[in-house]
């Protein structure tokens, strides 16, 4: 059988700092996570009140997951960034940089001072979060240009397709497609055709503003979304990334054969039911400067 005392060293030796706190956030006891490599002691903070020591927009935060978990009496889990020096009272050894929790809160069965109390278990996170972000990122993200992705930009899209149908702002698409790259690397090999796709990417880059959107849509076609664009200045921003083109890539022509850009652009319409229509659109108008002979913009 363990015994009181040893029931007492149980709880210090929690890997978690687990705390007991009451419905109006009261800190009525804390144990376990001792480890200053992952905590700081939360000692000091016994007996006083969550929204004496915390920033009222987190101080609510948590006494809403307080609540939450009395009322809901299940357990409850939330994810939470917090550093040491939000919170008063904490000593300053322990993690630098703020620390990324996940929450385990469960409502106790019985009060204390005549208030419900939930018991608190905070894990630090902060690596796994870190990876999370990190996956996040490469699964957005182009591995050979550093680009967004289809993906990402299929998401963006909807968004600002929803924006448009509930506060009616434009949203403008460009969609390019290289000229010629197959020659490039069927002559100066794939690696030079890699180069080539690079340095568009980078090209666009310079020509974009904050809230574009680009992306490497497929093997040399590219997407630029521009929100907040009505067609003249999508216009603009075409014909400037047709000459920059044209002139860093003359490198690598071979003989009459140059890298050039054709680029299909429109513009969202009232008909549109969905950001694939203005997709389809563009596509169609790269289609239509392809045939026409290349290196040009077509606009539908
Ligand atoms: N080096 C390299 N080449 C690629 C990559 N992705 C696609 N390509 C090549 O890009 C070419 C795309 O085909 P096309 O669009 O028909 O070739 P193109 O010479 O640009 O033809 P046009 O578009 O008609 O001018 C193919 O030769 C692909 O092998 C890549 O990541 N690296």
């Amino acid at each position: 059988m363990i015994n009181i005392e040893q029931m007492a060293i149980i709880l210090d030796a929690l890997p978690d700092p687990a705390f007991i706190l009451s419905r109006s956030g009261k800190y009525v006891a804390i144990f376990g996570g001792q480890d200053k490599r992952y905590y700081h002691d939360g000692s000091n903070l016994v007996g006083r009140y969550i929204a004496d020591l915390i920033k009222p927009e987190k101080a609510n935060w948590f006494l809403t997951q307080i609540e939450k978990a009395i009322v809901s009496q299940k357990l409850e889990i939330a994810e939470y960034e917090l550093s040491s020096r939000d919170v008063k009272g904490l000593p300053d050894e322990g993690p630098e940089a703020p620390i990324w929790f996940e929450g385990r809160i469960q409502a106790l069965s019985f009060e204390i001072d005549n208030e419900a109390v939930v018991l608190w278990v905070a894990s630090n996170i902060s690596e796994r979060h870190q990876l999370e972000i990190k996956l996040r990122e490469l699964s957005d993200t182009d591995q050979l240009t550093g680009l967004f992705n289809r993906r990402k930009l299929e998401q963006e899209l909807k968004q600002h397709f929803d924006t448009y149908t509930r506060y009616a702002t434009p949203t403008s698409l460009l969609m390019f497609d290289l000229d010629n790259l197959k020659s490039v690397n069927d002559n100066l090999g794939h690696a030079a055709g890699d180069e080539v796709i690079k340095m568009v990417a980078n090209l666009c880059l310079t020509v974009i503003r904050k809230n574009d959107c680009i992306c490497r849509f497929g093997g040399d076609e590219f997407i630029i979304a521009l929100p907040n664009t009505l067609l003249p200045d999508t216009l603009q921003l075409a014909q400037r990334l047709q000459t920059l083109v044209r002139a860093a890539l003359s490198q690598y022509a071979i003989g009459d054969t140059q890298v050039t850009v054709s680029i299909g652009a429109t513009t969202i319409s009232k008909a549109d039911h969905s950001y694939e229509e203005m997709i389809k659109r563009a596509d169609l108008a790269l289609y239509q400067a392809k045939n026409e002979g290349k290196d040009r913009i077509i606009v539908i």
